[in-house]
């Protein structure tokens, strides 16, 4: 049996739509690949995409064989000249640059990611080129790794787990380890969409007390599902035992957290990012980590990804950084391969994409 890396590999060449049939001694050509629409993939994506991809017999593709490192801009820059769409992750820079080397022919970008702040969305839409992403589909995942590094972070279970392998664990501490608990606490939400919404409905069960948020205007719909009061920016930060940052990084949102915000939270908080590392002024967190200024801070997302692991944040016990993982799990990560390839082929297609940007 193939490995799936050498299937994956056999698919970068492969015919994606059904090329010919043999009939006796003569094969006869069905159809003249050449004349389908070109697409280039910039990532080994999951099985799911890949397949239907290759089985919609709508495309010829082809891809960046590797999962382990992103395509370097270089051969990005050769790869889509003349493409018709693009299939990329969070990793690709889509800019002017970019469009200009593949030419007029690009009609549809497709990522696999619910985040577009790596797509210049004014290009796009100046050259008319339509965008599919993958909303909804991750927000389970994403949810759930955010109670998880939530817990993590304010129960201190990496450093617990340390201490307990390199005989840090002496005898039973009355006040060592201690972090704090979501009972009775106020959960503070930035940015309240669907993700902050799955966010606060699975730390209800937690007996949290009050959910509070702030956006750029009041969310009454979703804030109902949560019983959430919409308050200022000040007043989140002020009020918050637990603050999730769960806002899209835009011109508006960039360094949001920074010294001004932490310097209103108690020095009991836990602040946790999940969204974007540009949202967060991360000297600023490191003084506020270093300091006391708040008791500790989860983040998912940093800025550079790949975070050094030479940079201050990871010399502190109370700040738990995880490597862009919210999403990663199999079933989602596939379910968002399939939802990027068919945004790009309903796109291809001149269709209404299962889930585009409106530029
Ligand atoms: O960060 C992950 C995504 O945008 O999908």
């Amino acid at each position: 049996m193939l490995s799936s890396r050498m299937a994956l590999r056999r698919l970068q060449r492969i015919a994606v739509a059904p090329l010919s049939f043999t009939s006796g001694a003569t094969t006869k050509v069905l159809r003249d690949m050449s004349t389908l629409p070109r697409v280039y993939v910039t990532r080994q994506i999951p099985p799911e995409g890949l397949k239907i991809l290759q089985d919609s017999g709508q495309v010829q593709f082809e891809l960046w064989d590797s999962d382990d490192v992103p395509v370097p801009r270089k051969e990005l820059l050769q790869k889509v000249k003349g493409v018709d769409g693009l299939l990329c992750v969070l990793t690709e820079k889509i800019d002017a640059e970019l469009l200009d080397a593949a030419g007029s022919n690009l009609k549809v970008i497709s990522t696999m990611s619910v985040g577009f702040d790596h797509l210049s969305l004014e290009e796009l839409k100046k050259r008319g080129i339509r965008v599919g992403y993958t909303p909804e589909v991750l927000t389970d995942a994403v949810a759930e790794l955010t109670v998880a590094l939530l817990l993590a972070t304010s129960r201190r279970l990496i450093e617990a787990t340390h201490e307990a392998k390199t005989g840090g664990w002496g005898t039973w501490r009355t006040l060592w380890l201690c972090g704090y608990e979501l009972a009775n606490s106020t959960v503070g939400i930035l940015g309240l969409g669907r993700i902050g919404v799955a966010i606060a409905e699975r730390l209800a069960p937690f007996k949290v007390k009050k959910f509070i948020y702030t956006d750029v205007a009041p969310r009454p719909e979703l804030a109902k599902a949560i019983n959430a009061e919409y308050v200022t920016l000040d007043e989140l930060a002020k009020q918050s035992d637990f603050l999730s940052i769960c806002c899209a990084l835009t011109p508006e949102t960039k360094e949001i957290c920074n010294k001004n915000l932490f310097s209103k939270m108690k020095n009991t908080s836990i602040f946790i990012n999940t969204s974007r590392g540009g949202v967060v002024n991360q000297e600023d967190l490191y003084e506020a980590l270093s300091t006391g200024q708040i008791a500790g801070a989860g983040l998912d997302v940093t800025v550079p990804e790949p975070l050094p692991t030479t940079h201050p944040l990871f010399t502190l016990k109370n700040c738990v950084i995880l490597p862009h993982i919210a999403s990663a799990s199999y079933s989602t990560r596939n379910t968002m391969s399939a939802l990027a390839a068919n945004n790009l082929l309903l796109g291809l297609g001149s269709q209404p994409m299962i889930k585009e940007l409106k530029l």
